[in-house]
């Protein structure tokens, strides 16, 4: 057997570089300081059901991921997703419908990252603190003291910050992906015991506290779950209220909620709150991975690209096309 590569990040980005190294007949083993793959288009369990409190839906500009997101139709891991849509701008909120495909995991979000990750050999709950070289090979200390290793290349599919932590062997690249500023995104939660009266499934919020909403159950797959709905505060809220208590921010994101949706807004049965710290990059880039061959270290995620799924599963995919390319 080779030598494996190792993969930090079973988000979108490291699944989609896993599968791409998998299919070249590369051993590879994946790392997440989480307990589950995902990152940030992961689905939480609650008792109010399942919730997509990161990536909320996906959209399809690439032809390489147009053929891979009908494969994942084919598999019954995704399916297209036409709300009615709204967005609300100078305290008016209005019907806003477009002719935009969007596209969610089914029945969660986590369907797609759940299927790629398939049988792929994983590590969870392992935050890797530090990457070294010794006798010609990579090793992987994690935040348990525990090494891991050894391993012929290692491949970076963190947020930007957070890989430039990672990345002091390669300062080229560190310094990179440490230019690369990301910032923060509330999410709430709110179950409601009776339906709200209201014809809205999803809102572009163009002012206040909020970015986003949507109604969980006009989603395919979620239709049997009781009415609950998902709010992102802006970045610039985000921002301002980082060190909130996770209570107040419930308070202050619902009470804007009620105040924009135009039906009466009962006293919510469940509520969670969830801070993403680097939820997207301020800007995208056309990196598209980042690669020193010689060294062989990689990294690769939305902030290469896009900072959406689309941007993340390209990226992905490109710093597997380098690593082969390097292997020659
Ligand atoms: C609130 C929110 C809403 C969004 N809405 C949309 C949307 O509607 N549409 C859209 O296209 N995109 C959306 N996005 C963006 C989308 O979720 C991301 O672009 C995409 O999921 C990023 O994938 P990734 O693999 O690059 O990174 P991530 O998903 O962040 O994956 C990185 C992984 O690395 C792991 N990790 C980090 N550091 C370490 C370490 N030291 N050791 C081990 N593991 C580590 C993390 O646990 C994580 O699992 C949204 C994001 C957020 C936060
Ligand atoms: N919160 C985060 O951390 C975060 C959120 N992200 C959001 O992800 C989606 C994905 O973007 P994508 O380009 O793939 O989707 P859309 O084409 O649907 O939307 C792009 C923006 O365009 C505006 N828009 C689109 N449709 C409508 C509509 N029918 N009515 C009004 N406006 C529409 C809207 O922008 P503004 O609110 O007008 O600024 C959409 O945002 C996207 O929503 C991101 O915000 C990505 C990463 C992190």
């Amino acid at each position: 057997m080779s030598t494996p590569i190792a993969i930090i990040g079973a988000g979108v980005a490291g699944l989609s570089a896993a599968h791409a190294l998998h299919a070249a007949g590369l051993d590879i083993q994946l790392f997440d300081k989480s307990r589950g793959s995902g990152g940030r288009m992961a689905s939480k369990r609650s008792e109010a059901g399942v919730l997509d409190l990161g990536a909320q839906y996906f959209t399809v500009r690439d032809r390489r991921f147009a053929e891979v997101v009908a494969q994942w139709r084919q598999q019954g891991w995704v399916a297209q997703w036409s709300p009615n849509l709204y967005h609300f701008n100078r305290g008016q909120l209005s019907h806003s419908p477009d002719e935009q495909e969007r596209w969610v995991g089914t029945p969660r979000m986590s369907a797609i990252t759940r299927g790629l990750l398939g049988e792929l050999p994983a590590h969870f709950t392992r935050r890797i603190t530090e990457i070294f070289r010794s006798d010609r090979h990579w090793h992987l200390q994690d935040a348990e003291g525990e090494t891991h290793g050894p391993f012929s290349r290692v491949l970076i599919a963190a947020p930007a910050p957070q890989a430039a932590a990672l990345l002091g062997a390669a300062p080229k690249l560190a310094a990179a992906a440490a230019s690369v500023q990301m910032e923060p995104t509330w999410a709430v939660a709110l179950a409601f015991d009776t339906p709200l009266d209201t014809r809205v499934e999803g809102c572009f919020v163009q002012e206040g506290p909020l970015d986003w909403l949507a109604r969980t159950r006009s989603k395919p797959g979620r239709e049997d779950q009781p009415d609950t709905w998902v709010l992102h505060g802006s970045s610039a809220w985000s921002k301002q209220h980082l060190g909130l208590p996770k209570e107040d921010v419930i308070e202050l994101l619902h009470g804007a909620f009620a105040e924009l949706i135009g039906c009466a807004v009962p006293a919510p049965r469940f509520t969670l709150a969830h801070r993403w710290l680097y939820a997207r990059p301020t800007q995208g880039h056309q990196w598209g991975a980042l690669a020193d061959g010689d060294l062989g270290i990689y990294a690769c995620g939305d902030w290469c690209l896009s900072g959406r799924v689309e941007g993340a599963w390209l990226s992905g995919q490109e710093a597997a096309r380098r690593l082969l390319e390097h292997l020659g």
